[in-house]
């Protein structure tokens, strides 16, 4: 494994990622491999999470195929340098921000979307000129396999890996040391990587997880409302880490949203679910068995079937759930919807706020006041109002989370900046040595007052007129020394010796003029 991070690293040591057209070139060849490989990719994301070849398409091909096309529509001006503003000390030198790629970078995947959750950073990462190591989840081996036969067929094997493996081939590869690792999956092993990072000083992007609380007021039109919650909580089986977690209401509006919610389960994948297309299976024995347990000791308002054999849980709702439950612990990331009664938008919030900070936060209501409220008293990693999980959609929002929920973010230009190095440029010209007097010692009074002038705003408000003077006064003495037609206004000067010419009140006029 040392061998191979070796490898790549010296191929990006080549700088053959850093043209544009080669970025290009791997994109563009990136985008012909999921199109010309559908049906491989289709398959292996039904093999491993019985997901309909339509639902793996609109969920998770298509967010990659919109990535790749949004990026190449945009990386030429993403790669170009940034002017930027100067002051008065650097006012004829050329200042910007030179976007860089940063070498050599880890993305590891989690198995929920494991085609989408690997392949949009590495759209991004190739984007900033990155060389990268792809490891996708072993528990969607069928993904994680058909990536590793594919990258290579398409993409520059001597930048582009893929390295499958579970736990140990993951810690062997978290000793190695990268320039960025863009993990997602639990927290727990998020603390991990950090901590193997941190031996290298890596920058990390944690892609956690949590529990999404979804706040339902008294004022908003529930057929909506349980519609929207039900496609986003039982989509993929409920395994998406920004899925509602669970309800907060009013208890009063429990039994509505109960009856919503199972007319609308029945709307969407009709009398027989485990018949449906549309609703997949738990990824293995380990987590059917984990979702399970939380439905003990608690009120099934519909749902609760199982089928061990198939690894089924029905979509499934809880009513007047103890917020010390099980259920009420650990993240969910399966079919079961706990509703917790709670008096008000008030009460929602103060209960939000006393646990850790979510992926994702949701708030239905008619009110856009109170959605603004409870977004500005409460902090997740993103938000959606009034619908669930889309803005995972809109790659102009900064994808992540915010606490124990992660650090970071990508989608669109966010990953591009995330596997860059913004570096700052400033070109001086070896003329002008003159000014520099004011920086160099002997340090003086005046010279600190002409830094305050040139640097601190509050001190130099009242003074541009006389800056406006002097650069006047600047430019009459350079027309003086350069202009042919000075003769005429030279005379006067030619009496005086040079030194006294410049020489004025301020030592920094006279450097100026020398
Ligand atoms: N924020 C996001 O974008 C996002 C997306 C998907 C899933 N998630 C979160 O991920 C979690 C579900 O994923 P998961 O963790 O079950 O996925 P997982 O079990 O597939 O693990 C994720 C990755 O970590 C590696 N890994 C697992 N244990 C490890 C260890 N001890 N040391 C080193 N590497 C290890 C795995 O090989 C895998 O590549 C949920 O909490 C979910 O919310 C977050
Ligand atoms: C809204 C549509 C059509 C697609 C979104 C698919 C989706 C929910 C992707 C989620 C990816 C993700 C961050 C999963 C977390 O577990």
């Amino acid at each position: 494994m040392e061998r191979q991070v070796q490898r790549l690293r010296q191929a990006f040591r080549s700088g053959r990622t850093r043209p544009l057209r080669f970025r290009r070139q791997q994109l563009e060849a990136l985008r012909r491999m999921v199109q010309e490989r559908e049906e491989d990719i289709l398959g292996a994301l039904a093999r491993d999470l019985s997901k309909s070849e339509l639902n793996a398409y609109s969920q998770e091909v298509i967010t990659v195929l919109g990535e790749i096309d949004f990026v190449l529509g945009n990386l030429a001006e993403w790669v170009s340098a940034k002017p930027v503003k100067k002051n008065l000390f650097t006012l004829l030198d050329e200042a910007y921000i030179q976007p860089q790629p940063l070498g050599l970078v880890l993305i590891i995947g989690a198995w929920n979307y494991p085609f989408v959750l690997t392949m949009q950073p590495l759209v991004g990462a190739i984007a900033a000129g990155n060389a990268v190591i792809v490891k996708p989840s072993e528990l969607s081996e069928n993904t994680a396999n058909i990536l590793a036969k594919l990258l290579p067929q398409y993409l520059d094997q001597d930048l582009y890996a893929v390295i499958n493996g579970g736990v140990e081939e993951t810690t062997e590869l978290l000793k190695q040391r990268f320039d960025h690792i863009l993990y997602t999956g639990n927290t727990a092993v998020g603390k991990i990587v950090m901590a193997a990072a941190a031996k290298h000083l890596t920058p990390v992007t944690l892609e956690l997880g949590g529990k999404s609380p979804c706040y339902i007021d008294k004022d908003c039109d529930l057929d909506v409302v349980c519609r929207r919650i039900t496609w986003g909580k039982f989509m993929n089986c409920g395994q998406t880490c920004i899925a509602p977690d669970y309800i907060l209401c009013e208890a009063t509006l429990q039994d509505q949203i109960v009856q919503r919610i199972k007319d609308t389960v029945k709307e969407f994948y009709g009398e027989n679910i485990k018949e449906s297309p549309d609703y997949e299976r738990i990824i293995n024995l380990r987590h059917f068995k984990r979702i399970k347990s939380l439905l003990e000791g608690q009120k099934i308002a519909f749902g609760g079937e199982t089928d061990e054999a198939t690894r089924y849980i029905a979509p499934t709702v809880l009513t007047n759930v103890d917020p010390e439950a099980k259920v009420m612990q650990e993240e969910i990331f399966g079919p079961v919807l706990p509703i917790v009664p709670v008096k008000n938008a008030d009460e929602a919030i103060h209960f939000i706020n006393e646990r850790e900070k979510p992926l994702a936060l949701y708030i239905f209501s008619h009110n856009n006041k109170l959605i603004k409220q409870m977004i500005e008293e409460t902090s997740s990693g993103g938000v959606t109002g009034n619908d669930v999980i889309m803005h995972f959609t809109l790659n102009s929002l900064p994808f992540g989370g915010v606490g124990s929920s992660g650090m970071g973010a990508y989608h669109g230009k966010h990953t591009f900046d995330t596997f860059s190095h913004q570096r700052p440029c400033l070109l001086k010209s070896l003329k002008g040595e003159g000014a520099n007097k004011l920086r160099y010692p002997p340090n003086s009074q005046s010279k600190v007052d002409w830094a305050k002038f040139f640097l601190l705003k509050q001190f130099n408000k009242g003074k541009l007129g006389f800056l406006l003077l002097m650069c006047v006064a600047v430019a009459a003495a350079v027309f003086v020394k350069v202009s042919p037609l000075s003769v005429l206004v030279r005379r006067p000067f030619l009496s005086c010796p040079r030194a006294c010419q410049a020489r004025s009140s301020s030592p920094m006029l006279g450097s100026l003029l020398l």
